[in-house]
């Protein structure tokens, strides 16, 4: 542990405090909701990390059964960040405008799951880094990359993503999708095309929502959505054959009625606010097998849950979400810094202590970006009048109080309704990132950051 007089001579000498995160946030820590404990006092006193050992050691004995793996999705814990009471919750860093974004390019990426996601890569008027949204699911599409660009041809459109359906040799419109629309024709005959109304997308020819197939993108294989019926003929044509409207090719249904896709439900049965992850950079973690933090797992988890959540949603059309991935490494200090923090946790402190050691703050992020994306991408908003009462808001995957209030943006741009934890693998009994750093480093953000590392 670092004293005081070891102090290194860049070390920032005043901090301000860290008021404990809301009472609401602590329910059901009885350590942390004993609130004659002071608040995480700054530097210099703060370099003595409180003794503080989370009640769920990962993988011991003790570990409360309900948290015990569950394949399903974890639960959902309601919050309402309206009801927070400024004066005694510790208010997140808001930007106080929101940064204008565009997205400049999406792709379909096949993933080694199987799941297919589109990446769609932003521009932004506040920094010059490259943030991500990938993208699960049928229905989100982002209104600046569907805008009509001066002078854009249809290969350009294609080019850059802006597409419906799926791209195919031959193809040469980017609003229609005339293979994927006969498709869906076969296998649902009952349903007609329309131009989607509120869409930034134009004279674009697409299904109604309400029959739940997807408007606009390609279907993610999944096991209940079968993959595109193909027929030998369609391969022959697919290479020459510029696909058209007059030219439609033959498809047939699939003779074995077990690839059939299910029986579709009602859109009002299955109605659930979208899930959103929104992911800091951690190039160890995610990159170079790094145990000192959970990121990678995390980002692994987020993406399967968005993948597979058709397991408990058989409507297509209402699968999926975003992952929002924010180039703030280090939580915002950079990769330099961060490798300087870990040297100074061998050296005996925790992540605060580190990064308050080098002169940052303990937590140097802002969400406005996230918020901006997560508006071009139409979620979360409560005006969306395509989507009903139960669809608007999203539910965020995360454990930090802090992000819930500041994804929602300055002027709650965009609505948290739910927070689903995110609990270490390990720590459910699953094979998982675990190790001695990484105990300190989750004690560190539950003891010290007030995040909520437990399911309802
Ligand atoms: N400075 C610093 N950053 C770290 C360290 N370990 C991981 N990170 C960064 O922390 C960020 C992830 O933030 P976390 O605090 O783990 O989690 P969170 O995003 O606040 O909360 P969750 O949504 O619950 O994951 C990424 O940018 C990582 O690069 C560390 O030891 N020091």
């Amino acid at each position: 542990m670092t004293t005081e007089n070891e102090l290194p001579s860049h070390a920032s000498p005043v901090i301000a405090p860290q008021p404990r995160p809301s009472a609401q946030y602590l329910s059901g820590w009885s350590d942390l909701e004993n609130t004659s404990q002071p608040p995480t006092p700054g530097i210099p006193n703060n370099l003595i990390s409180p003794a503080y050992t989370p009640p769920l050691t990962p993988s011991l004995p003790g570990t409360p059964s309900g948290l015990h793996h569950s394949k399903h999705e974890p639960k959902s814990i309601p919050v309402d960040t309206s009801l927070d009471d400024p004066g005694t919750t510790k208010q997140p860093r808001l930007v106080q405008k929101l940064p204008k974004v565009e997205c400049l390019v999406r792709a379909r990426i096949p993933t080694t799951s199987g799941a297919e996601m589109f990446l769609h890569l932003y521009q932004n008027d506040s920094d010059n880094k490259e943030h991500l949204a990938i993208v699960f699911g049928n229905n989100i599409r982002s209104r600046s990359l569907d805008e009509e660009k001066p002078g854009e041809t249809e290969m350009d459109r294609m080019i850059r993503g802006a597409y419906v359906g799926r791209l195919r040799p031959g193809r040469t419109s980017s609003r229609r999708d005339d293979e994927e629309d006969l498709r869906r024709k076969v296998l649902r005959p009952d349903i007609k095309t329309r131009k989607r109304s509120g869409s930034a997308l134009k004279n674009v020819e697409t299904i109604p929502e309400d029959t739940a197939v997807p408007p606009s993108q390609p279907s993610t294989p999944t096991h209940t959505d079968p993959p595109t019926p193909t027929h030998p003929q369609d391969e022959q044509n697919s290479e020459n054959t510029p696909l058209t409207s007059s030219n439609p090719r033959p498809i047939t249904p699939p003779s074995n009625p077990a690839s059939m896709p299910p029986p579709i439900p009602p859109a009002h049965e299955t109605l659930k606010p979208p899930l959103v992850r929104i992911h800091s950079e951690c190039y160890t973690g995610e990159t170079a097998w790094s145990a000192r933090c959970d990121c990678g797992e995390q980002l692994d988890e987020a993406a399967r849950l968005m993948s597979t959540s058709s397991a408990t949603n058989p409507n297509p059309s209402h699968t999926g979400g975003v992952i929002v991935y924010l180039r703030q490494e280090g939580r915002g200090i950079g990769l330099a810094s961060k490798l300087k923090a870990y040297n100074l946790q061998d050296l005996g402190n925790d992540t605060v202590e580190a990064n308050l050691l080098l002169r940052h703050p303990a937590d140097a992020r802002t969400y406005g970006l996230a918020t901006a994306i997560l508006q071009d991408l139409g979620l979360g908003t409560d005006s969306d009048e395509s989507k009903s009462e139960g669809e608007r808001g999203i539910r965020l995957l995360t454990n930090n109080p802090d992000k819930v209030r500041a994804v929602e943006g300055p002027g709650r741009e965009v609505r948290v309704v739910e927070r689903v934890a995110m609990v270490p693998l390990a720590w459910r009994g699953m094979k998982g990132v675990h190790g001695e750093e990484l105990t300190r480093y989750l004690e560190t953000k539950i003891g010290r950051m007030g995040h909520m590392i437990h399911e309802a």
